[in-house]
């Protein structure tokens, strides 16, 4: 696998599509593209069963691709407890996420390496957008009844409209899983739609819950028309369900984000999130991403990990790669 550009590390502000080339406007519903679309499970899980195996990153190449998973992180606090002085203490850590000394043992001291974003409840985006204030990091809020969506319509797209209004820049809706399990694409085209259309400038990473959708085709037919109806980003998980990310689901969401691409021009981005927690599974995802997508989506523009243990783990990793020794994770606390 080849070493990214180190120094592009640093120069990517700006983060989301519309940054660097056009949003997805989204596209007219096509219910026979949707009817067309078939899910091959044991293909898929033979395709990502072989990665970690197949395909290693060691030493110099290792880090580099360590501190490109940083730079594409939405680190996150989604917890009942969470509160303004923990917001705080993150929004810290995104802006510093590796430690000084790491990073001037890496060389690597003068990029700026910051997260993509910090991803927030509604109630912490003021305090996160203080925080984070002159940088380049995005806030992301949850939203529309985040994690099980079941709130009325009218108070999900209120939702979107509030937290567009306090600053956010990012929105990560739920869908209705209910049109997914009913198989109603319109119902979830235009429930997604109207989410966009909410969002206005913030960009919309429609979170599908793929652990609750029943099965492996559905995910493939709910992210194209999450993508038809304008989704900047498709996510896997609220990180709440039983099963969260995994990789046979990302190849197939990543496959439809190729298929959207050939079909109309447009690119969309991915976002695995829920339960991915080390270094060595966020190697294999960005494997697979550059293996289906290519280099162009190694970047936080088009990829994002939504994850609220990883960064620590990456860390210590990097420490270890520096230093020959293994710290215990106490030593790399997220705030
Ligand atoms: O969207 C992000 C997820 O909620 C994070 O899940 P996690 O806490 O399992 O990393």
């Amino acid at each position: 696998m080849n070493q990214p550009n180190i120094m592009e590390l640093g120069k990517r502000r700006n983060s989301g599509p519309d940054h660097n080339g056009a949003r997805n406007p989204g596209v007219p519903l096509d219910l026979d593209l949707i009817d067309t679309i078939r899910i091959n499970k044991s293909a898929a899980e033979r395709r990502v069963s072989t990665l970690a195996g197949r395909r290693t990153v060691k030493k110099d190449w290792q880090a580099a691709w360590l501190l490109k998973a940083v730079t594409c992180m939405d680190l996150t606090t989604l917890a009942g407890d969470d509160t303004d002085e923990r917001v705080r203490r993150l929004c810290a850590k995104a802006l510093q996420p590796v430690r000084a000394d790491i990073l001037t043992a890496l060389g690597a001291d003068r990029l700026g390496i910051t997260v993509g974003a910090v991803c927030v409840y509604h109630g912490f985006i003021k305090t996160a957008v203080k925080a984070l204030k002159g940088s380049s990091v995005d806030v992301a809020a949850v939203s529309t009844g985040f994690p099980a969506g079941q709130a009325p319509f009218e108070t999900r797209l209120k939702e979107i409209e509030l937290s567009v209004a306090d600053g956010a820049t990012e929105i990560d809706i739920v869908v209705s899983r209910k049109h997914v399990l009913n198989s109603n694409w319109t119902a979830l085209y235009d429930e997604v739609k109207a989410f966009r259309q909410a969002c206005g400038p913030a960009h919309l990473k429609s979170i599908l819950a793929t652990g609750e959708l029943g099965s492996i085709g559905k995910v493939g037919k709910a992210s194209m028309v999450c993508m038809m109806a304008g989704s900047d980003f498709i996510k896997t998980s609220t990180g709440m369900e039983s099963v969260n990310a995994t990789l046979p689901i990302s190849l197939v969401m990543m496959r439809a984000i190729r298929d959207y691409q050939t079909q109309t021009g447009h690119k969309v981005g991915f976002k695995p999130a829920g339960g991915i927690s080390d270094a060595k599974t966020a190697l294999q995802y960005l494997v697979l991403l550059k293996e289906e997508l290519g280099d162009e989506w190694l970047s936080p523009k088009l990829f994002r990990f939504g994850a609220s243990r990883l960064l620590g783990d990456i860390e210590r990793q990097l420490e270890h790669y520096v230093t020959g020794r293994y710290s215990a994770a106490n030593r790399h606390p997220m705030g």
